[in-house]
């Protein structure tokens, strides 16, 4: 092939890399996502790759469980972590962000295959607390 045309076609590669690295950007920078949304994303990932079948209420509940046990190991052995974990490498910090989310795809998971809609029973919730512990008022 003649150099002029492996350079196009390199190129062109390349652009292609680039358009699919921004929008995987735009899809992980995501940060006002609706659980919808979300919901939605994980019904297409477990049809894409047959796994309905294993998400059955009690292994996801598992799964959770499991995650929730990855999430607790991060902060296993450090004392107290103040707020804005100060000192922790930005490293842990990512790997924080990610068990943090397999707990909640999933808790949402399992919440839609109970047929539960998680945002409305949490909306409904907050209600329901703050019933339960009202406010003191404050006088001025
Ligand atoms: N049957 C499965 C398996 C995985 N996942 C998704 C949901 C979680 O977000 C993530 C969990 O993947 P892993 O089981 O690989 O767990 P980790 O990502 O925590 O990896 P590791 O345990 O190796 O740290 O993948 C899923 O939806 N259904």
């Amino acid at each position: 092939m003649e150099d002029e045309k492996k350079a196009t076609i390199a190129e062109e590669v390349v652009k292609e890399q680039q358009q699919q690295e921004e929008e995987e950007k735009k899809e992980t920078a995501a940060s006002d996502v609706s659980l919808k949304e979300l919901s939605k994303k994980l019904d297409d990932f477990a049809k894409e790759r047959d796994w309905e079948m294993y998400h059955a209420p009690r292994n996801l509940l598992l799964a959770m469980i499991a995650e929730v046990g990855e999430l607790s190991e991060l902060f296993m052995w450090r004392g107290e972590v103040p707020k804005g974990l100060p000192g922790w490498k930005e490293a842990e910090k990512e790997h924080l962000g990610e068990e943090l989310s397999d707990v909640l795809l999933y808790l949402i998971r399992l919440s839609d295959m109970c047929g539960v809609d998680l945002g409305d029973a949490a909306t409904r919730k907050i209600v329901k607390n703050a019933v339960k512990y009202p406010a003191p008022s404050k006088s001025t």
